[in-house]
């Protein structure tokens, strides 16, 4: 009988760990969502003792998820797992995940603890853990680097503490698939309660090797592998949940192995993550790649005329790519529209189809043709209705060897603002130009421009990270010119910290 694997997403958790791909609460909640439709088993929502904001995500997670199960990541410490129990208080089916190296490179110079001090965190984690939650993940860090003996023990250890999953991560991607295989099947074989709990493999990326490694646990006996969606995380990244998933799907044969996603919403999941992040996929990437499905060599296409399984081993359908040849552009109809918004999986009242088409509109004026990216862009992107600020309309002048100047007009409910400002180049003019309107001061601190579409004329989006009194705030962007596109992200986080500066003072008044 086919084995039941179970998929531990860690995109909002360990994914998050990849630099530029912070989320913020709202992004992080949208994406839990569509991770639910993918029906994911666990969701590992974060590390809440991280930051308030990472606090504040796990918790909103756990309201709003009740088809997969929320996970929150502990260190060892009490304080730690209380946070984490803390925030999982409201989930349907909460998982407390805790964990502390093994290897002994990290328990000498990271831990600076002795192998039975690490044991013994192990345990009394385990076991603080298991007086809130009843499920709950015990990590051996390093484990691919660690003594097999010391992993035995410690595995035993926190089994008889009460840990329901032992995750055996190759934290810094060391391992090779034969060695994650004889691995799994030695902590089978000896470690005598294992039987009591499920094998988890976490597999990063760092020598490419992250899915191949899942996939050889899986032949081992592994019940769980833990993965990010487009494979993004710490470093190299983790193993990629969409390659793992349909290799499953497309070799059952092979793995004999199941899982219960719904692959169909595999190709949303990742151009959600792509449009939240900003951080592209490269074309060549299996399952979500551009190409993925494109065939270009004039014998492959032959073949492809003839009978599609000469050169697709698996169907765009089958990860929720939509192969229809309709071109959107600007004379395409509402009918055309919906049909493509409910294909790239979205479920939008009368209403919201008819704001999102003005746009398409709008936009469709500018660009030669309109993409999926461009849709799920203007879909994704914020009600701009209940906004304080919005841009009206801009002039620049931008010189080489002077500074650029930027007017800018922003409207403030009925009233029109205006402000002129020098910068260095159009973006910093502008961004103070709208600092002006605005009469507060706001600190920059990341910025961000991606092209999220193709063709010359490519929709471009700029991401904006600012500081506003003790909070950050993240904004976005998008337009087919990169300026627009850089003053509203700019604009974007102001009204998100306007937002929030008006939840305080109602807090303060009540
Ligand atoms: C392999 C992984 O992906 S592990 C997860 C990585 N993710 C993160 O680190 C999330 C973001 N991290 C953070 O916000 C911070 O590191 C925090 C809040 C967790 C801790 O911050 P700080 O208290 O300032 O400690 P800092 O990060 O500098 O050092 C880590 C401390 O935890 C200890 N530690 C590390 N892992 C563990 C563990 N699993 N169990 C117990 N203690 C641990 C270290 O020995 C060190 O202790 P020390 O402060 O007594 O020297
Ligand atoms: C916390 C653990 C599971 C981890 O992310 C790793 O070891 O890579
Ligand atoms: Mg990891």
């Amino acid at each position: 009988m086919e084995k039941m694997i179970r998929i531990f997403d860690t995109t909002l958790r360990d994914g998050e760990q990849s630099p530029g791909c912070s989320m913020n609460l709202e992004e992080k909640i949208v994406m839990a969502k569509q991770l639910e439709a993918l029906k994911v088993d666990i969701i590992e929502a974060g590390f809440a003792i991280a930051s308030p904001g990472d606090f504040r995500s796990v918790k909103e997670i756990a309201r709003v998820i009740k088809d997969s199960a929320v996970a929150s990541l502990s260190r060892t410490l009490e304080k730690d797992i209380w946070s984490s129990y803390e925030a999982l208080k409201d989930a349907v089916s909460p998982r407390i995940h805790t964990f502390i190296a093994t290897s002994d490179i990290h328990m000498k110079y990271k831990l600076k603890q002795t192998p039975d001090e690490v044991v013994e965190s192990a345990v009394a984690g385990v076991k603080y853990a298991k007086r809130f939650i009843s499920d709950v993940e015990f990590s051996c860090e390093d484990a691919t680097r660690s003594r097999k003996e010391f992993l035995y023990r410690i595995i035993r250890d926190v089994i008889d503490a009460g840990a329901t999953v032992i995750n055996i991560p190759d934290t810094v991607g060391y391992a090779t698939p034969f060695e994650m295989f004889n691995l799994v099947k030695d902590v089978r074989e000896n470690v005598p309660n294992i039987h009591k709990a499920q094998i988890s493999v976490h597999c990063h990326n760092d020598l490419g090797l992250g899915v191949a490694n899942s996939l050889y646990a899986v032949l081992a006996g592994a019940d769980q592998v833990e993965c990010t969606m487009n494979g993004i995380g710490e470093r190299a990244g983790n193993a990629s949940l969409e390659e793992i998933v349909m290799a499953l799907a497309t070799r059952r044969d092979y793995y004999n192995a199941i899982t219960r996603l719904d692959t169909t919403q595999i190709m949303k999941a990742s151009k959600l993550l792509t449009s939240i992040t900003g951080v592209a996929v490269q074309p060549n990437k299996a399952i979500v790649g551009a190409n993925a499905f494109s065939h270009e060599a004039g014998i492959h296409q032959h073949g492809m005329l003839e009978n599609r399984s000469t050169y697709e081993i698996m169907t765009p359908e089958s990860v929720g790519l939509n192969v229809s040849k309709m071109v959107l552009g600007k004379h395409s109809g509402r009918h055309a529209f919906k049909d493509r918004i409910v294909s790239l999986g979205y479920e939008l009242s009368d209403e919201e189809i008819d704001a999102a088409f003005k746009e398409f509109k709008i936009l469709a004026d500018k660009k030669k043709q309109v993409f999926d990216e461009d849709i799920v862009s203007i879909i994704e992107r914020d009600d701009q209705n209940d906004q304080e600020f919005t841009l009206e309309k801009f002039d620049i002048v931008s010189r080489k060897d002077r500074p650029s100047e930027a007017t800018i007009w922003v409207r403030k409910q009925n009233e029109s603002m205006e402000a002129v400002e020098n910068g260095d180049g159009p973006v910093d003019a502008s961004f103070k130009a709208v600092e002006k309107i605005v009469g507060k001061e706001i600190e920059l601190l990341d910025y961000t421009l991606h092209s999220i579409t193709e063709g010359q004329d490519a929709m471009g989006k700029a991401t904006v990270k600012i500081k506003s009194g003790e909070y950050t705030y993240n904004g976005k962007g998008v337009s087919t010119d990169v300026v627009e596109a850089s003053i509203k992200a700019f604009i974007d986080a102001i009204n998100r910290s306007m937002k929030n500066g008006k939840k305080h003072e109602e807090r303060m008044t009540i």
